[in-house]
């Protein structure tokens, strides 16, 4: 039993998804008149991540996040509770109004390297199978939501014991098809 506790979906260990599974129902957490989002794909890049913008459920460190195309996602039920939590930010994080839980967050602008992708949080689907998380990002920024600077060497140990190698900005990757998509928009490449 480990005491250092990161979120709900890792803590006792990380479940593999399914190769087979192809989307699911993501609920809030409101007691009645649920937000719905119905996904009709598998996640990809899903990871723990650090940083003080994505929605954590209660007691969590870390939020586990994952995209998938945009249009594969569709809003079924209760949109009307949905608002923008920040309409400045990159992501547009569409948050339930009543209980908080963002459903899902959209990248408007048209020249980032993840437009068409939306990120989700699948601990919010009953459903078995959705791909597992790979590795965590932003791990230094959860200093800035309150977690001791002295703590982090253990939380580091924690996320490489899981299998869920600590980055304090995205996966390399991640970083690579960035760089690669600005390389391209400047003509570089
Ligand atoms: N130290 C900051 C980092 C915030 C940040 O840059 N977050 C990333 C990752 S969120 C999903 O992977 C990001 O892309 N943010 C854009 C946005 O939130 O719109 C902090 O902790 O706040
Ligand atoms: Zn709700
Ligand atoms: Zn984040």
């Amino acid at each position: 039993m480990n005491d250092i506790k990161l979120h709900p979906a890792v803590d006792n260990g990380v479940n593999a998804g399914s190769d087979r599974f192809s989307g699911g129902t993501l609920h809030c957490h409101c007691a009645a008149n649920r937000v719905e989002v119905t996904v009709n794909a598998q996640c990809q890049h899903n990871h723990l991540c650090g940083c003080t913008k994505c929605w954590k459920p209660s007691g969590a460190i870390f939020s586990q996040a994952a995209v998938v195309p945009r249009d594969a996602l569709s809003v079924t039920a209760n949109e009307d509770k949905l608002q923008v939590v920040d309409p400045a930010a990159t992501i547009q994080r569409h948050a339930c109004q009543d209980c908080g839980v963002h459903m899902y967050g959209r990248i408007e602008d048209t020249t980032h390297p993840f437009h068409g992708l939306d990120f989700i949080h699948t601990e919010l689907s009953d459903d078995p199978g959705w791909a597992a998380p790979e590795f965590a990002a932003f791990t230094s920024s959860i200093i800035e939501a309150g977690t001791k600077p002295e703590e982090m060497d253990a939380i580091r140990a924690r996320l490489k014991a899981l299998g869920l190698e600590p980055y304090d900005c995205l996966s390399p990757p991640l970083m690579d098809a960035i760089a690669t998509h600005v390389a391209k928009s400047k003509g570089i490449l």
